[in-house]
């Protein structure tokens, strides 16, 4: 191919329990996966060698100093990952437009490496077959597999075991993300066991979201991530209370500190947004949609 395209997707944890920390370091969780339309772009073109570059003028500075464009990008991984499997030593120009949120809970590096194994397969012509590619995508990262098609699913062992659910209609949400940002491993290792959360919180979301109705999902789930982040950070406890208090759903997602907000319609966001300027709160708030059944692969 000539030049290549690829949109990555991103996601919203609806309930998110920590099990236990397994014996390998990572922790067994059990979570509802929806994915959502906001995401990055994958631009490829054909050039003697591999050249990767980076730009994310929508976010504000201090994210964007967050993000390396080079081979820690996990998107860089994702390609290198593909030349170790394939053999593969075909060139190209690759660049990211970055517009998901670093380290907000949204997966947006996992959902660059899973935009990445697609769109070189399809730049190189690698023929990988699905199975291939969720292989791959196991190594780069727990959230890498599900940001491959997207959709909804139970997720669990360390998030990598899918089970698919019926997608729905899409929804609006507004993510909110205050100026915080945190590291899905440190948060991971404040876990001492203990959490309200467990399977059977799943299993409630589970339930209401086969019956087609993301709001009460929202409102039945819980998120042991909240219980381990919200005492040591009082503008994230803030930050919920300040929806909730408005009458709106509201939950955190993975291991935040972005906030998605229920709307029951999109105008919904324009208040919301006018009121968080109004209270003089610094968060970034990005309106986007659920994807519907009929919008995925
Ligand atoms: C919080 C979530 O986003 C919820 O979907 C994911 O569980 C995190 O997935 P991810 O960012 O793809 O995470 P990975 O790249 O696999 O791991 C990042 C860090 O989180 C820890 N980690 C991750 C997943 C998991 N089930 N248990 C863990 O303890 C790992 O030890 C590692 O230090
Ligand atoms: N392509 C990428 N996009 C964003 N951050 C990246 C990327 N590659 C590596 N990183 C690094 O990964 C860190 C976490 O960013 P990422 O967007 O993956 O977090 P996240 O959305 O919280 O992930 P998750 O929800 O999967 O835990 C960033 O702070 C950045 O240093």
């Amino acid at each position: 191919m000539n030049s290549v395209v690829q949109h990555s997707i991103s996601k919203i944890n609806i309930g998110l329990a920590i099990l236990n920390k397994r014996a390998d370091g990572y922790h067994a969780i059990d979570t509802i996966f929806q994915s959502i339309h906001l995401g990055d772009t994958i631009y490829f073109a054909k050039h003697h060698s591999v050249v990767f570059s980076g730009i994310a003028p929508e976010l504000p500075p201090y994210m964007n100093d967050m993000i390396p464009y080079d081979e820690s990008n996990l998107a860089m991984k994702a390609l290198r990952a593909v030349q170790n499997y394939t053999g593969c030593t075909t060139g190209g120009a690759i660049h990211l437009l970055k517009r998901v949120p670093p380290a907000a809970g949204l997966g947006g590096g996992s959902g660059d490496a899973a935009a990445m194994l697609l769109g070189l397969n399809t730049f190189w012509d690698l023929r990988l077959t699905e199975a291939e590619l969720f292989q791959l995508a196991k190594t780069l990262g727990s959230d890498v597999p599900f940001l491959l098609k997207g959709g909804t699913a139970r997720g669990t062992s360390r998030g990598e075991e899918l089970r698919y659910l019926p997608t729905g209609k899409a929804h609006w949400l507004l993510l909110v993300k205050p100026e915080i940002s945190v590291s899905t491993g440190a948060a991971y290792n404040r876990f001492n066991g203990i959490s309200a959360f467990n399977s059977t919180t799943i299993d409630a979301v589970e339930k209401s979201m086969n019956d087609g109705r993301m709001d009460e999902a929202m409102q039945r789930s819980g998120n042991t991530f909240e219980e381990l982040l919200f005492p040591n950070n009082e503008e994230l406890a803030q930050c919920k209370a300040f929806f909730a208090d408005r009458g709106h759903t509201v939950v955190m997602t993975g291991s935040g500190p972005t906030m998605a907000v229920y709307l029951n319609q999109a105008r919904d966001a324009l208040d919301l947004q006018e009121e968080i300027k109004a209270a003089g709160h610094n968060w970034l708030s990005l309106i986007t949609r659920t994807h519907a059944k009929e919008e995925l692969a």
